[in-house]
C-alpha cells in the first residue's frame, strides 16, 4: 500500500483532478511572497502547474517516481506539504474527503490490478484535456489482461 499510496499520489501531481483554482481576494492584502492583492482581485492558482515546477519538485520533475513519495528512513509515506502538493488545496477550505479518496483509490486500484494487468495500447495520445476538471483528450485505450494464465 505504501507503493500505491506514492503510485496515486504521484498520478495527482502530474494530473491533478482540479487543474485550477480561482480564488477572490475580500480585501487587500500582500501574499507571503509580497505580491500586492487589491480588494476584489481574482487569482487563479494552478495546480496543474504547481505539480510541474522544477523549483518545487526538482529537475526530474516530469519523471512519474512514486519513490518521491516514500521515506527510506521509515519505509512510509512521506508527509508532503498540503502547500507543495496542492492536488486537495490547503488551508480551511482544503479537501475534506482527502482520505475517503485515497481509501477508495487504493481499495478499487489493489482489487482491479491483482486479477488484472492494464496495459496502455501502443501510440495512444495520453494527453490531458484541462477544464474545470482533469479529463483525458482522448480518454484511455487499455488491454485488459488476466493475471491467471488459464483465463488467456
Ligand atoms: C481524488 C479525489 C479528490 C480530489 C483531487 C479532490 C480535490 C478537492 C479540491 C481541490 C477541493 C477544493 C475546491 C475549492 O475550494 O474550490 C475540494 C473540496 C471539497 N472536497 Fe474534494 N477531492 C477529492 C475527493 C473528495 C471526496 C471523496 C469527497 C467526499 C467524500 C470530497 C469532498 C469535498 C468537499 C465537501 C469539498 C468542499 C470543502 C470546502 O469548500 O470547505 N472530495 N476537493
Amino acid at each position: 500500500m505504501v507503493y500505491l499510496h506514492g503510485a496515486i499520489s504521484e498520478t495527482l501531481r502530474l494530473y491533478p483532478s482540479v487543474p485550477n483554482e480561482p480564488k477572490q481576494s475580500m480585501e487587500a492584502d500582500v501574499l507571503p511572497s509580497g505580491h500586492a492583492v487589491g480588494k476584489n482581485t481574482r487569482i487563479l492558482v494552478s495546480i496543474y502547474s504547481m505539480g510541474r515546477m522544477e523549483e518545487v519538485w526538482g529537475k526530474d520533475w516530469m519523471e512519474f517516481k512514486p519513490e518521491r513519495w516514500i521515506s527510506e528512513r521509515t519505509e512510509g509515506n512521506n508527509i508532503i506539504n498540503a502547500y507543495k502538493f496542492a492536488a486537495f488545496l490547503a488551508g480551511p477550505r482544503s479537501c475534506p474527503g482527502r482520505k475517503i479518496a485515497f481509501m477508495q483509490l487504493k481499495n478499487i486500484a489493489s482489487c482491479v490490478l491483482r486479477r488484472y494487468k492494464i496495459v496502455v495500447v501502443d501510440d495512444h495520445p495520453v494527453l490531458p484535456l484541462p477544464s474545470i476538471m482533469m479529463f483525458m483528450k482522448y480518454g484511455l485505450k487499455v488491454r485488459v489482461l488476466s493475471r491467471k494464465p488459464e483465463n488467456k
